[in-house]
């Protein structure tokens, strides 16, 4: 299995941001990982006209339905139109922000699914639930609410995003990560003919400095990253641990 460095552009980038694609192109012409960059809507299809078989770009989130009277929304079939391959569902910060639930999350990738796109589904449990002890129960219930069950690991990546690693600088240990993958695995095992081929991302304050230590994690197929994405130097860091992995 190829491994996959993503990027999550979050809200943030403007016209002037896409010279950091240019730059991390010409820095890692030939990754051994695949690189996807998920930008906020406005720049997906000027981004997409820079993408290539290494470099894939995605949307951030999608409306369950195709097209219809929802003001402000954007559907998979849109994403896939504007030249996305994949989309990101369920972060925490829309669970957060906008009250997504698992239900939800499973509809979006439903509809991720049938315009023939990725999904990349995030669960991750809060500081709160990690020292109540309550961390696989809540990852097992958000991967069985939010994974529909014509998930293939074609087309659907889980993202174990701990609410209080991202943008914080903090990381679980490599034990911990491992635990919550090898969880992952199982779990999908339990559903899925092919979980084995379901690529798992660790995300949340993934910098070049701790990459390498997390890749080498059993079942961590690669990373979900915010805040290094941006900077073509410390996403190309990312990329390279990710290629050396
Ligand atoms: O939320 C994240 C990616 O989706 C992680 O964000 P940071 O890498 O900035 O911690």
């Amino acid at each position: 299995m190829r491994k996959l460095a993503a990027g999550n552009w979050k809200m943030n980038g403007t016209e002037a941001d896409l010279a950091e694609i240019d730059a991390l192109m010409a820095a890692h012409p030939a990754p051994h990982c695949e690189m996807l960059i998920c930008p906020p809507a406005t720049l997906l299809s000027r981004m997409a006209a820079r993408a290539t078989s290494d470099l894939m770009v995605g949307g951030q989130d999608c409306h369950p339905k195709v097209s219809g009277a929802h003001t402000g929304d954007i559907s998979a079939a849109m994403l896939a139109d504007a030249g996305a391959s994949h989309v990101i569902l369920g972060h925490s910060e829309r669970r957060a922000d906008h009250g997504e639930s698992d239900s939800l999350v499973r509809l979006k990738a439903e509809a991720v699914h049938a315009a023939g796109l990725v999904a990349i589904i995030c669960v991750g449990e809060t500081e709160a639930q990690r020292d109540a002890g309550q961390t696989l129960d809540v990852i097992g219930a958000q991967l069985a609410g939010s994974v529909p069950d014509g998930a293939t690991a074609l087309r659907t990546v889980i993202a174990y995003e701990p609410v209080w690693a991202i943008g914080t600088g903090r990381t679980p240990t490599t034990a911990e990560i491992a635990e919550v993958h090898g969880f992952l695995r199982a779990r999908l095992a339990e559903r899925f003919a092919d979980a084995s081929g379901f690529r798992l991302l660790y995300g949340g304050s993934v910098k070049p400095s701790n990459a390498a230590e997390i890749f080498a994690v059993p079942n961590v197929d690669g990373a979900l990253v915010g805040g290094a994405s941006l900077k073509a130097a410390d996403f190309g860091g990312i990329v390279a641990a990710l290629s050396a992995a």
